[in-house]
């Protein structure tokens, strides 16, 4: 696992964009995987100045999803497919025919799952997965104790990130749905890179047990360790809580360049 430290969410999120960039020009097709939250949205606009800058196409890029809400109407302002159409499909000028995301509003939820899970596969599996983290160290909606096999399914959300999430709901964790589709663990792991972006004091302690601390499902974000291409960004309040710090950034600064992240 890489670990970068950054000063701020912007110096992140530019680092990323021009990993999604390298890989767009090596393969102008790639199956980009992306979050919501507040997180990646720097990484957005990057990329999306990148695009505005001619630095790079996106006009055979491919999109998707992470995880969505169960029964919000998919045309509702934060259904997770509403809200990454606004934030990274219309600013990259991606259609939504390059779009894939596992249906919410689907009557039959775990078909709906599989199916989500086979698609991926048939679309040749993720290239990059962008991801952020919960307090409670949750990736997509991963809660604490999610196998670490996991696939597609779906999860009841603890009531912190219910909590956590309610700004988006007029600050209403009541209108919060309680249960959600997201990719599963297993399935993150399956794409060809992850990175984690994480910003911010209250993500610090996320942060240090995923990176630092055992692999435990308990931490869901420590299944990174598992993976061969695991990136993990930070800035500097998120990265406050690491012991080994010192060591992560000298790695970074000796890098090559021509490695990119
Ligand atoms: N399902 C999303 C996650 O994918 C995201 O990482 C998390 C953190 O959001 P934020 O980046 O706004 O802190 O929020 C939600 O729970």
């Amino acid at each position: 696992m890489e670990v970068v430290i950054v000063p701020d969410a912007k110096a992140g999120g530019e680092i990323i964009a021009e990993a999604m960039a390298r890989l767009l020009r090596r393969k102008p097709d790639a199956l980009l995987g992306v979050a919501t939250g507040s997180t990646p949205l720097p990484v957005y606009q990057a990329l999306a100045a990148k695009v505005a800058a001619g630095a790079v196409d996106t006009s055979r890029a491919r999109v998707a999803q992470l995880d969505e809400y169960v029964g919000l109407p998919a045309d509702h302002p934060e259904s997770y497919r509403s809200v990454l159409r606004r934030e990274v499909l219309e600013p990259l000028g991606i259609g939504v025919d390059a779009f894939m995301g596992p249906d919410g509003t689907a009557e039959d939820i775990p078909g709906a799952c599989e199916a989500y899970d086979t698609a991926l596969a048939e679309a040749g599996g993720v290239d990059l997965q962008l991801l952020g983290i919960g307090t409670d160290g949750h990736i997509g909606f991963n809660e604490p104790c999610s196998s670490l096999a996991s696939r597609t399914r779906i999860k009841t959300l603890t009531e912190q990130t219910r909590i956590d999430n309610a700004r988006f709901f007029d600050g209403d964790m009541e209108q919060v749905p309680h249960h959600v589709i997201t990719q599963g663990i297993g399935t993150i792991l399956d794409a060809r890179h992850v990175v984690l972006l994480a910003t911010g004091e209250g993500k610090a302690d996320a942060v240090a047990a995923s990176v630092e601390g055992p692999l435990a499902s308990v931490c869901p974000a420590s299944a990174l360790q598992l993976h061969p291409h695991a990136t993990v960004v930070v800035d500097e309040d998120a990265a406050s809580k690491l012991k080994l710090a010192h060591y992560f950034r000298h790695t970074y600064v000796n890098k090559p360049e021509w490695q990119g992240i």
